[in-house]
């Protein structure tokens, strides 16, 4: 059986979790969140609001000063939190990985520390290594250093993956990477997410990052404080006051054309049109769609479901689109 080909990992529920460092620093005052079984849930917000400090009392790494975390409808701040960090994948900004240890002996760690025997850790290092796009023969004996920053970030999801883990925890996890590369992993993120749906909450500075991956996104202002939960199409659409519409900026249009789908229903009809307008999927986003024509310096795409043309899109209904996807939302 394919073990990385679950159903949706736990639930997690925060509530009313709060951390009050020993220097008097109240880093969360009280933040309660609902986070679906399999859904990513972006945190994010100012430097030093409390974005990481969340993130640690889930696997407790920091211990709460209130409140509780139910994973699975289980209080972690009673759990064993050597069993618990097991059970709880975490990734990190530049990885973490044990530099004198191979990128296998690496991926093992969890498995090994869980008692599993040598031939069912190899096993599952190489189907991880395999998942993450790197071949066990050219890179299992690799060391650390002779990989690139994206390559360490991948064997850092292979490692956090290894032991089938309920919930996955990511700490800027992209941040160290080049722009490029930083793109790259997103979309490795999202095409692995098709086949591991790990409930996963991700902290962020990087807005166009926490549209790309969350399912929702949580904004956080001083000492914890949410401002607001919701999709990000919503998020984009309607922020909640005035400090979730100053977060956003000035690009919230622009990044609404990346959450809102083609209106399939809308496409005018080919004929008469030109036969050299750019193509883009059915499937795609209004963005896509905006950018082919930008990039063609035309005010019109085909629209294609696999070869077959479907109609015609024209700058005007992008404009309209967003409109209505708006409507729909208030
Ligand atoms: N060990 C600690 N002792 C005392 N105060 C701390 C400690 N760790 C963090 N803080 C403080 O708690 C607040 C929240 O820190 P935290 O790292 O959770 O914020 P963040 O939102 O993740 O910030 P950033 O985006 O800059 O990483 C900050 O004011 C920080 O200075």
């Amino acid at each position: 059986m394919d073990r990385t080909a679950k159903a949706d990992g736990a639930p997690i529920m925060l509530d009313r979790l709060g951390k009050t460092y020993p220097n008097n620093t109240t880093a969360v005052e009280e933040l309660s969140l609902e986070i679906a079984g399999g859904d990513v849930t972006v945190l994010i917000g100012p430097s030093g609001c409390g974005k990481s400090t969340v993130l640690r009392m889930v696997n407790r790494l920091i211990e709460p000063t209130r409140g509780r975390v139910l994973v699975d409808g289980e209080d972690v701040t009673r759990a064993d939190p050597v069993r618990l960090r097991r059970t709880i994948g975490y990734v990190i900004q530049n990885v973490g990985l044990f530099p004198h240890q191979t990128v296998r002996t690496n991926v093992g760690t969890v498995p090994r520390m869980l008692g599993w025997d040598k031939q069912r850790i190899a096993a599952r290092t190489d189907e991880l290594l395999e998942l993450v796009g790197l071949t066990p023969k050219q890179y299992a004996s690799r060391y650390p250093h002779e990989l690139s920053g994206g390559q360490r970030q991948r064997v850092g999801f292979a490692r956090a993956l290894a032991a089938d883990p309920v919930v996955l925890l990511m700490d800027e996890p992209f941040s160290a990477v080049d722009p490029i590369n930083r793109g790259r992993l997103q979309d490795e993120f999202l095409r692995l997410r098709q086949s591991v749906r790990k409930t996963t909450i991700v902290v962020t500075h990087d807005l166009q990052e926490a549209i790309k991956l969350g399912d929702k996104i949580a904004v956080l202002s001083d000492r914890g404080h949410l401002e607001q939960y919701a999709t990000p199409a919503e998020l984009l659409a309607n922020p909640a006051n005035a400090f979730v519409e100053q977060f956003i900026g000035e690009d919230r249009g622009l990044m609404r054309l990346s959450v809102t789908p083609i209106p399939r229903d809308r496409l005018h009809s080919l004929d008469g049109a030109p036969g050299d307008l750019p193509a883009v999927s059915a499937d795609a986003t209004l963005r896509v769609a905006f950018g082919a024509m930008l990039a063609a310096g035309v005010d019109a795409v085909v629209v294609r479901e696999g070869d077959q043309p479907l109609g015609l899109l024209s700058a005007a209904d992008v404009r309209v689109a967003l409109a209505e996807a708006d409507a729909v939302k208030r």
